[in-house]
């Protein structure tokens, strides 16, 4: 048994809605919070969310636009994108009851501070307690409450594991872990090198190529996880290289399907959220201040701001000099 019993979602958006579903399998008691008041009041009404077609909402699932329902929660979920999440945090700040679990589940890190999704959490809310869900997981399957599996993280283990048990399922599964920094660098980095991905296949350049960016890759991301802190297992399992694994492979994320338009000359679309493109310049800046190697993500972002042409960087990252494995 759990002692929560009420979850409350910030962000009215895909992800938002289908935690909202998920903590609804698990047997909480579910309010989902959206900023616009008519938003809230069409979602309440027709039971759907537009970013979530063919998906109904369960009808115990509060939609309101009154953040202090939502502070009254023994557990809030923030699910805005990751550049959003201090201003989501600091509109439920007064509402919050002390020591209330604040789980971020955007991938991302903060532009202009570097800060991680915790770190801004903590900052935002001090008195609250911070954790981190993560993981291999796209909004249309977990809220069609189709398996998956994601890594939550609280510094203390026993409330990430405390956590877990309100908000699993049998078909949304979470891991839990001590290690925040892990899940955090994970989710904040494989939207980046999903990108790349996406370019890859958007150049076709062929399967071989895109096996081989994924694994260098994988390989950047845990050389930055490592400097940064992060343990090994955390980096190679569900919110570091599973998630990698998904969002490189899968014409369901729009961070790939963003490299893929770059690839293929045309204009992203802009309606889609693509995490990647925000993080990419915060991610190699902080990887410059650790000292760690991210060519990869280096090129996304030399990209993204116009510094080198697609072709440049491939051509760039193809003639770098050969090297031992690692
Ligand atoms: N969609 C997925 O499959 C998925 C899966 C795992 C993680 N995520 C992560 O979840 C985060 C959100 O993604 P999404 O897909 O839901 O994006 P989305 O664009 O569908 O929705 C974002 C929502 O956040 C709301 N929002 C923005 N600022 C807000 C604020 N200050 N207060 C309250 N609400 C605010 C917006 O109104 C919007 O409804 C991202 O960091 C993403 O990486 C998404
Ligand atoms: O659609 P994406 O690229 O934002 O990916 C969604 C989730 O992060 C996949 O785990």
């Amino acid at each position: 048994m759990t002692s929560f019993n009420s979850v409350a979602v910030i962000g009215a958006g895909a992800y938002g809605t289908a935690l909202a579903c998920a903590a609804v399998r698990a047997g909480r008691d579910v309010v989902l919070y959206a900023r616009s008041a008519d938003g809230a009041a069409q979602m309440q009404a027709t039971r759907n969310n537009p970013k979530l077609p063919g998906v109904s909402l369960d009808s115990s699932i509060g939609v309101t636009a009154e953040i202090a329902a939502a502070g009254r929660a023994d557990i809030v979920l923030l699910a805005t994108p990751a550049q959003n999440l201090r201003e989501a945090a600091a509109a439920l700040a007064p509402h919050l009851e002390p020591k209330t679990p604040v789980v971020a589940c955007a991938k991302g890190i903060e532009r202009g501070t570097h800060r991680f999704m915790t770190e801004v959490i903590a900052e935002s809310i001090p008195d609250a307690i911070p954790a981190i869900l993560s993981g291999p997981n796209f909004a249309d399957d977990v809220a069609r409450g189709l398996p998956t599996a994601v890594t939550l993280a609280a510094r203390d283990e026993k409330l990430a594991s405390d956590l877990v048990q309100a908000l699993g399922s049998s078909t949304f599964r979470p891991y839990h872990t001590s290690d925040v920094r892990g899940v955090e660098i994970g989710g904040a980095a494989k939207n980046v090198l999903a990108i790349a991905a996406g370019i890859v296949v958007g150049r076709q350049l062929g399967a071989s190529a895109l096996a081989a960016l994924t694994t260098r890759g994988f390989s950047e991301l845990a050389r930055l996880g490592r400097a940064c802190g992060a343990r090994s297992e955390t980096l190679a399992g569900l919110s570091g290289l599973g998630d990698l694994v998904l969002s490189c492979s899968s014409p369901q994320s729009r961070n790939l399907a963003f490299g893929i338009a770059l690839g293929r000359g045309e204009a992203p679309n802009s309606d889609k959220l693509a995490e990647g493109e925000f993080t990419a310049p915060v991610l190699i800046e902080l990887a410059a201040s650790q000292n760690v190697d991210m060519p990869v993500s280096n090129a996304v972002a030399a990209i993204l701001n116009g510094k080198v042409t697609i072709d440049a960087a491939i051509e760039g990252l193809l003639t770098r000099p050969f090297k031992a494995e690692e």
